[in-house]
């Protein structure tokens, strides 16, 4: 009996190419999503157990832990890929802002984390959580300041689950820079974006599914961190 791979955030751009792709390989895929969109009927078609969840607040954290339990007594993998974009240009309540980035980004990840860990090591073979966190875990970012901030504690809690869950379990992060546009971004903004990168390519969401993939199939790689930036740190 194969143990289902949970996703979050999984109905859209990066974490609906991974979710397919993982049900193209006959995975068992649990996907989380926010709000319904018609990618939550297509992942159903395909097979997917699709699972509403918004972990802004402790009650909808709390239910999906408790959704998840119902649904299995075991993990093949965990991938925290949830996340809001958030910039301080667009509030003054600096509070809420800071608040909610560490929510999704950190304590959403770390109380799943704890609370699957016994789903996780339940497996005959080495299990895997995925932490999506960001090009700037190190480098910070003078526009999204709390959502740097938060992608760095993610990246913070990969070092500390992958020790605490040895050997059974391998836990990594995903650091990409920019793997997609998004829809409303000017033609500058792209220009400006694809230069910060020494290859200049906005390569889409199959690099991080490649990602995925070689972590899952890793035997040797936890605690670390796969960078997807095409050489922006050294430009
Ligand atoms: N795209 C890129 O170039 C880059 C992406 N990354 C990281 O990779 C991951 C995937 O990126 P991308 O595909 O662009 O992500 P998106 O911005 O498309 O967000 C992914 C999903 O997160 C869900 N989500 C947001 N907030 C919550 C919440 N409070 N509760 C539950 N779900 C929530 C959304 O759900 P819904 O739509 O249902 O509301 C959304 O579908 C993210 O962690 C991102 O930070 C890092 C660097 C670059
Ligand atoms: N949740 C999201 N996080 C991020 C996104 C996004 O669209 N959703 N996009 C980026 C950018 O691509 C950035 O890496 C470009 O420099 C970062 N994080």
């Amino acid at each position: 009996m194969t143990s289902p791979i949970l996703i979050t955030g999984g109905t859209q751009r990066l974490g609906l190419a991974i979710a397919k792709d993982l049900l193209a390989q006959h995975y068992k895929v649990i996907v989380t999503y926010r709000t319904k969109k018609p990618s939550v009927d297509e992942l159903t078609a395909l097979g997917a157990i699709l699972i509403q969840a918004d972990f802004s607040t402790q009650d909808g954290l709390s239910k999906l832990i408790s959704d998840i339990k119902s649904h299995t007594k075991s993990l093949r993998a965990l991938i925290h890929n949830a996340s809001d974009w958030d910039q301080e240009a667009d509030t003054e309540d600096y509070n809420t802002l800071f608040q909610k980035m560490m929510q999704v980004h950190a304590n959403a990840p770390y109380q799943l984390n704890l609370a699957f860990q016994d789903m996780l090591s339940a497996n005959d073979i080495v299990s895997d959580i995925i932490h999506m966190t960001d090009y700037v875990q190190v480098k910070g970012s003078k526009k999204h300041i709390a959502y740097a901030a938060s992608k760095a504690a993610l990246h913070n809690l990969t070092l500390s689950f992958s020790a605490l869950l040895a050997p059974k379990v391998k836990v990594n992060s995903i650091a990409p820079a920019l793997l997609m546009f998004n829809d409303d971004d000017s033609a500058a903004y792209r220009e400006k974006a694809l230069k910060k990168s020494l290859l200049e390519i906005c390569p889409g969401a199959q690099e991080a599914v490649k990602a995925v993939n070689y972590l899952l199939s890793s035997d040797y790689t936890t605690g670390q961190t796969l960078h997807l930036d095409g050489g922006r740190h050294l430009k």
